[in-house]
């Protein structure tokens, strides 16, 4: 039987404090295609293990089946597999024609034509289901018994893990705990804690779910109960007792209902100290995706350090991710260019909009654009898909802002970094008790007579390597083809070098395809045809060059140096 890293909401696995989220099937699966995208992003994006809801509700077998490919082939492993409630307007869930009737079904169907592949998790409720809960708030007895039976059915079907409905009675769900115990059922029981964040939210919600209130939190509310501030922190000392009570019972895994809301769940955690606010460090320095195919991955280029999403879409359909070398660079099978690349949500698209279509009379117009960037005065940038600069960029902000003026465009760089501890908050990367390095790096268009001037000058600069590429693939350099220059590296204990990220002639001939495919896509595309600040676009983007600057002695360097008379 399969056994996945998985949970709904936001999980915490303790006590190795591994975390994961979840994605909720809408009502009726009214949500399907959103839902698939949401975890598709939350596991290759994000980079956060995922496990998908799904439904039977308003959905046969294709559907379903479509659904679990594609999370399949986006490399995700962990399903919640839930009967559903009834679509909005509707009192009773109705089995469609070609559909399940209930979870179990689900769980069968899943295992018969997935085998071991998922992770499958259902739902366990210790109060009762509450179309069992009778007016008086209570199951019977009867309806309890036989909704614990059903569950070990489902549990015996092929589940792994069962998350419980949200309760507040702690004592109930350890009871559930070893009534199911009783039962034969092993696999492990996650509590479902859901913050109280506001009052008429929490009254909803038990409502609806017909969940027991113990008099002691209505006697705690009730004072309270309009002021928002006084309740969320109520709900954040509530929900960490709970979660005290409930792993001083052996219990390893907790599930937090976030309900899009995290600030409580995340206060809970940080309450309980299953997570550090100081310590919450990168593992590359790169975020990995958890997908299962690429979990092996730890060597990059540097090229798409600012499109990570870019970068994965083309080289989804590699069969082997590099890890501790590069390798072989001379072949790189990227995936080509497509619209998929340009794509940006629609919040971005409206950022973009407002900080970069406006009107251009010069190229100094265009440089002062990629010095605010630098600067942090604007938060978006068409070479990037993250939400302004990357920590490590603020150390040399000032000093890309004053190249950025001289027409030296920089769209990725790196601080040079000699031995910074591995926890640091800026540069590190790989969890503490280690040491980072990195060499400086620049990456920038620039006009080919300023290309001329900087070659020249690099002549007397040994520490210096570089390429440099217009759109039409003119090429100039001073490193061979196959040269692999690994730019970041660390030293753990009791580890091999790990050398995440790399600079090779291959895979910058790839990415100038799309660095200067930005410029008429991402940002000349803002304005309408014709537009004179579209053609001065259009003429930088078809004149100048695309330059990869790394200064080797990443002890005494000074690349910034390099500039001073240019
Ligand atoms: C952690 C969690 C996450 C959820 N996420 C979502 C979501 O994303 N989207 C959404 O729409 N809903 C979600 N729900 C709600 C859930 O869909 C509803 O509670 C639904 O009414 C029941 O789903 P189920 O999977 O528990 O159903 P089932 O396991 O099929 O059970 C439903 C009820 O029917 C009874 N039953 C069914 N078949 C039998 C049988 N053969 N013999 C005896 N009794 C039977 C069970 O005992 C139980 O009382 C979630 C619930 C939980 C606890």
């Amino acid at each position: 039987m399969a056994w996945r890293t998985c949970s709904s909401g936001w999980t915490a696995w303790w006590p190795t404090t591994r975390h994961s989220a979840t994605s909720r099937w809408g009502a009726g699966g009214s949500t399907a295609d959103l839902t698939l995208d949401i975890a598709n992003r939350m596991q290759n994006t994000i980079c956060v293990e995922t496990m998908m809801h799904l439904t039977c509700t308003n959905m046969p077998v294709e559907k379903i089946d479509h659904a679990l490919q594609t999370i399949k082939s986006n490399g995700i492993q962990n399903v919640l597999a839930l009967r559903g409630d009834p679509p909005h307007g509707q009192d009773k869930f109705v089995q469609i024609q070609g559909g399940f009737a209930c979870a179990l079904d689900l769980v069968k169907h899943i295992r018969s034509a997935y085998g071991d592949y998922f992770g499958i998790t259902v739902a366990g409720y210790p109060e009762g289901h509450p179309d069992t809960i009778g007016p008086d708030g209570v199951a019977s007895n009867e309806s309890y018994q036989s909704d614990l039976l059903y569950l070990k059915k489902k549990v015996d079907a092929g589940a792994d893990l069962i998350i419980t409905q949200l309760f507040y009675d702690t004592d109930m769900f350890l009871k559930f705990v070893n009534d199911c115990r009783q039962i034969g059922i092993t696999c492990p029981i996650v509590p479902g804690i859901m913050p109280i964040n506001n009052y008429k939210g929490f009254l909803r919600m038990t409502g609806f779910c017909k969940t027991k209130i113990p008099a002691e939190i209505t006697a705690a509310l009730e004072p309270i109960k309009d002021n928002e501030e006084a309740v969320k922190a109520y709900g954040i000392h509530l929900g960490a007792e709970m979660c005290k009570k409930i792993l001083a019972h052996g219990i390893k895994t907790l599930h937090l209902y976030t309900l899009n809301m995290e600030k409580s769940a995340l206060a809970i955690l940080l309450n309980l100290g299953l997570i550090e606010e100081s310590k919450i460090s990168r593992s590359l320095p790169w975020r990995p995706p958890t997908n299962v195919f690429r979990v092996k991955e730890d060597v990059r280029p540097i090229f798409w350090a600012n499109r990570p999403k870019s970068y994965l879409s083309r080289t989804v359909g590699w069969d082997q991710y590099p890890r501790g070398r590069w390798g072989d660079s001379r072949n790189p099978s990227y995936g080509a260019l497509s619209d998929h690349q340009f794509m940006r949500p629609r919040s971005r698209d409206k950022k973009l909009h407002e900080e970069w279509a406006v009107p251009l009379k010069s190229v100094e117009d265009i440089y002062e654009k990629f010095k605010n960037y630098c600067l942090g005065k604007l938060r978006s940038s068409p070479w990037s898909e993250l939400d302004g600069l990357q920590p490590e960029t603020k150390i040399i902000n000032e000093q890309l802002g004053k190249i950025n003026v001289k027409g030296f465009l920089t769209i990725n760089s790196q601080p040079a970094v000699n031995g910074e501890r591995s926890d640091s908050s800026s540069v590190g990367w790989g969890g503490p008790g280690g040491y980072v390095y990195q060499k400086a790096y620049l990456e920038f268009f620039c006009s080919p007579e300023k290309l001329t001037a900087l070659v020249d000058k690099s002549k007397a600069l040994p520490f210096i390597t570089f390429m440099a590429v217009n759109k039409e693939g003119n090429w100039k350099a001073n490193v061979n083809q196959t040269d692999v220059n690994a730019v970041t590296w660390g030293v753990f204990p009791a580890k091999e070098i790990i050398q995440p990220t790399v600079v090779d002639p291959a895979s910058f001939k790839v990415w100038k395809d799309e660095a200067f495919e930005i410029w008429s896509r991402s940002w000349a595309s803002l304005y309408p045809e014709g537009d004179s600040s579209r053609k001065l676009l259009e003429e930088v983007q078809s004149s100048y060059y695309l330059v990869s600057l790394v200064d080797n002695d990443y002890i005494n360097g000074d690349l910034f140096a390099v500039f001073a008379d240019l």
